[in-house]
């Protein structure tokens, strides 16, 4: 099957990514648009590539890059009867995540970086990565990637394209977004703005010198720009680090665009919830990398009558309508997901996708026959290869595959994507989830008092670190609506951004906001919560309690179910468990109050005073005040 092919979805327009036809396979020697010619000129000139490539998103030009890249030993083409027009790639091991501590918020005035961000003046910046762009590319060849987040035909289409002198980063922006000659035409008809991205792994080549499997530089840099719109990234390979539409465009870049147009650019899965009486609801939720999007959007709900349809799993752009009410739409075209724990039993849908094809597995482990592997998947080989290209068996006593190891895989092969998501106005939200990885403290589900509660949620939101990012795991830290390395500004100023939204809409049709927590443990250090598709039971909570019919006790933090209100039928958990999985422990809370003052502390006098009250009310309630 090609990536055609598996297009069951089809609706007309919205496929400039991924077109077949010998029309998009034509060679595009260049614009019409005078400024986007000038740019790719200009970098050509200074990175000194030995040919500069118009990327068509062809199915023709996918498999000469495809070919090429299994040439240069990146990719291991997959068995096609197990995973069709698919492939294994290893990355170097120092290039396998994100690297905060290199991620920039280049603002004019440092201010407006705010407490959270790397920040360097921009024409500093740029005099170090013009240094390090300069011959950068002597070698290799300089693709230029059209690319459009979210829908070509939207009312205002937003454009992108990204330079870059890694095919890999060309094959997964393909499945990543709509991209190719398509979108070049409408940037040029609309004589449209777009976001210049320049990536370059940073490793040229010089005459006869041999190329390596994954090249890289130690020294890495992904900086924004937020004023001019632009991104430039440095020395990686990887995911976010590399595939700049999605976390430097959609979500660092874009968030300064919404402060300055009043809408949202989220960190939030996007899932459509069908009731037994047929009744929908859209909801959004917002968890930090590694921490359950992605197996939340595909749920496979285990109460009976209840029905999930994903519309995205990690992207949220959120715009009031003419109704007053919040549409959240999918910037992007692919899923790049956590693959170790991915199974039939915890997203039965991801393996569906993936199962089709079309599809670039990082960092996982190949097996004999051709296939791939990850911890947590069924079937363990006897024998594989491990994602740093040694042998490994199931008594190896190491990880055969990284735990940041990723499926790139097309958002269209879902087997349950919603068909709204085809839909440029987006979906109306009715529900707001924040969530964290936390083992004490955050209860399984807790329901905010109204907007500006929710957001205090959202603004003190905590979560153990992950191997998503560079660093060590399991560390406590704030992260603001799982927005902590994705908020293009001040994060003061994002809090004001969300409390002023709140308060120039309707709040009768204000999204209600939840807290939810999988990860609490028992005393055994087992999670509490069975999690996964049983997780349907809390978005039931929490859809009849915005029905009126759902119980719940108020505690100092909000309001928590009552252990009769949700849904345990079925479940194998005795009723000391539930209760240990919805307590409030004022006495853990007690604790949580010095880490969420020295986390305000941080923003000084910028911190919005609503946050600073909703602090005073949690701390008056624990009697602390
Ligand atoms: N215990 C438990 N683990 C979960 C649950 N949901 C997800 N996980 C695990 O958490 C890890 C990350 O889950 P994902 O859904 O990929 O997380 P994500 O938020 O999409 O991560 P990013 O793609 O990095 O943004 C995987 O190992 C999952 O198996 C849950 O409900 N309970
Ligand atoms: O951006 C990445 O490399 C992967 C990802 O989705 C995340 O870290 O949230
Ligand atoms: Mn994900």
């Amino acid at each position: 099957m090609t990536i055609e092919t598996s297009r069951q979805h089809g609706h007309g327009q919205d496929h400039s990514g991924r077109d077949a036809g010998p029309e998009r396979d034509k060679p595009v020697g260049g614009t019409t648009h005078a400024g986007l010619q000038a740019w790719v000129d200009e970098v050509a000139a200074l990175t000194t590539p030995d040919e500069v490539v118009w990327v068509t998103g062809s199915q023709q030009e996918w498999t000469r890059l495809t070919d090429k890249l299994v040439a240069a030993g990146t990719f291991t083409r997959l068995d096609p009867e197990k995973k069709p027009n698919s492939f294994h790639a290893a990355s170097d091991p120092t290039d396998v995540a994100r690297v905060e501590d290199r991620t920039y918020i280049c603002s004019v005035d440092e201010r407006d970086a705010g407490p959270t961000n790397n920040w360097m003046a921009p024409e500093e910046m740029k005099e170090i990565m013009r240094g390090l762009y300069a011959g950068c590319m002597t070698g290799r060849t300089m693709y230029v990637v059209p690319f459009v987040m979210g829908h070509l035909n939207a009312e205002h289409p937003m454009f992108g394209v990204e330079i870059t002198d890694s095919e890999y980063v060309v094959v997964s922006m393909r499945v990543m977004a709509r991209t190719g000659v398509s979108v070049l035409r409408r940037i040029e008809e609309l004589d449209a703005d777009y976001v210049p991205a320049l990536h370059s792994l940073g490793a040229p080549l010089q005459p006869g010198q041999a190329d390596v499997p994954w090249p890289c530089n130690e020294t890495k840099y992904i900086v924004q720009f937020p004023e001019q719109r632009m991104i430039w990234s440095y020395g990686s390979g990887y995911g976010g680090n590399a595939l700049l539409g999605k976390k430097c465009y959609a979500l660092r870049i874009a968030s300064v665009m919404a402060r300055d147009e009043g809408w949202l650019a989220e960190h939030m899965l996007i899932l459509k919830l069908t009731s037994p009486e047929q009744q929908t609801y859209y909801v959004a939720a917002a968890f930090p990398s590694a921490c359950g999007k992605t197996n939340l959007a595909m749920l496979a709900p285990t109460i009976p009558g209840w029905t999930v349809e994903t519309l995205g799993d990690d992207i949220a752009w959120m715009r009031f309508g003419e109704d007053g009410r919040l549409y959240a739409v999918n910037p992007e075209f692919g899923f790049f997901g956590v693959a170790p724990g991915t199974n039939e039993h915890t997203n039965p849908n991801a393996m569906r996708t993936i199962n089709l094809g079309n599809s670039v597995f990082t960092n996982v482990a190949l097996t004999d026959d051709g296939d791939v592997w990850w911890e947590g998947l069924e079937n363990t080989p006897a024998h594989a290869t491990s994602w740093k290209g040694e042998d490994w068996t199931p008594d190896s006593g190491e990880l055969s595959a990284h735990a940041n190891s990723r499926y790139c895989t097309p958002i269209e092969q879902c087997p349950i994507l919603a068909d709204e998501y085809h839909d440029p106005q987006g979906v109306p939200i009715s529900a707001i989830f924040f969530g964290g990885r936390r083992r004490d403290t955050v209860p399984l589900v807790t329901e905010s008092r109204d907007w500006v509660h929710g957001t205090f949620m959202g603004a003190t939101l905590s979560s153990e670190t992950t191997a998503a990012a560079t660093g060590q795991v399991g560390v406590v830290r704030r992260d603001p609506m799982a927005m902590l390395p994705f908020i293009g500004y001040d994060a003061a100023d994002y809090f004001q951004h969300w409390i002023d939204l709140g308060k120039d809409a309707d709040a009768t049709k204000l999204p209600r906001i939840f807290y939810v927590n999988w990860f609490r443990r028992d005393d055994d250090g087992d999670f509490l919560w069975p999690g996964f598709g049983e997780n349907a039971r809390v978005l039931k909570w929490a859809i009849e309690r915005m029905e009126g019919k759902a119980a719940a006790v108020e505690t100092p933090i909000g309001h928590v179910p009552t252990p009769e209100a949700l849904d345990t039928t079925g479940l194998e958990m005795t009723p000391e468990q539930v209760e240990a999985a919805l307590a409030v422990d004022p006495e853990e809370w007690k604790q949580e109050i010095p880490q969420i003052e020295e986390w305000f502390a941080r923003f000084e006098g910028n911190l919005p005073t609503q946050l600073q009250v909703e602090l005073d009310g949690l701390k008056a309630r624990l009697g602390l005040l």
